[in-house]
């Protein structure tokens, strides 16, 4: 069954963005979308999200569950800090923030030591980490993640890769990544957005519920090899 739907086109000023999509979100799975640099694909997250685009659309999109965003830039509030940040939505909505949770999540993206510090004194790939656990506090049905892990070190990228899987079992869950080992592990649907529109990638093997697939087992690393090729081509 799918729980949200971009069906259409889009332009930026007269220059067609990319070619019609019928792009549909599995519910409870993860869908990773890759594709070239300025294809759209921040574009239909917005889109899904109910955003504002620097395009215009033509088409339908649909939604029947609750959304949150992790947009490309963490878009942290300089003022306050990790602690306040992370919790940031549900003091919007004028709610009590639950802040053992938002500890719990601090902790499980490493910045218990940096729970009270300001974003400016954090380093790209922590401001990045703070930006992932405020929207896994929202806990919200659909999640989308655009370049969540992208300034992250290989090691702390493999362990929130670990940790959304888990966090997210269940979720339905759409990554936009430019990392073909990324996709290889976490996508449960892979999809390429060129100009002439989306294209489907089978995947290597189903993954295991909660988890990523092993970053160094052999049918992840050809699978990864192979969508490296088709990228390429
Ligand atoms: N606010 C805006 N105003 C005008 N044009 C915009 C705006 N935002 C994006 N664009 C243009 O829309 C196109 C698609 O941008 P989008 O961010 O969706 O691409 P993308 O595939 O996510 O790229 P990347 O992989 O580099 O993040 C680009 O050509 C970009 O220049």
């Amino acid at each position: 069954m799918s729980v949200a739907r971009v069906h259409g086109r889009a332009w930026v000023g007269e220059a067609a963005l990319f070619a019609p999509v019928d792009l549909r979100l599995d519910q409870g799975g993860w869908t990773c979308l890759l594709g070239p640099s300025g294809v759209g694909k921040s574009t239909i997250l917005r889109l899904i999200a109910g955003l504002e685009t620097g395009a215009r659309f033509e088409g339908e999109v649909a939604t029947d569950r609750p959304v949150a965003l992790m947009s490309q830039d963490p878009g942290l509030i300089t003022w306050l800090d990790v602690t306040g940040n992370v919790t940031l939505g549900a003091r919007l909505r004028g709610e009590h923030p639950d802040l053992s949770r938002a500890a719990e999540l601090i902790a499980a993206v490493g910045l218990t030591d940096r729970a009270h510090h300001l974003p400016e004194n954090l380093s790209g790939g922590q401001r990045q980490r703070v930006a992932l656990a405020r929207t896994l506090f929202e806990d919200r049905p659909i999640v989308l993640l655009d370049e969540p892990f992208s300034a992250l070190d290989a090691r702390t990228r493999a362990q929130m890769q670990d940790l959304a899987a888990r966090l997210l079992a269940g979720r339905t869950v759409l990554l936009v990544t430019h990392d073909p080992a990324e996709a290889a592990r976490l996508g449960d649907r892979i999809l390429l957005l060129r100009e002439e529109g989306l294209s489907e990638w089978p995947v290597p093997t189903a993954r295991p519920i909660g988890a990523a697939r092993p970053y160094d087992a052999p049918e992840v690393l050809s699978f990864q090899a192979r969508l490296m090729r088709g990228m390429m081509a």
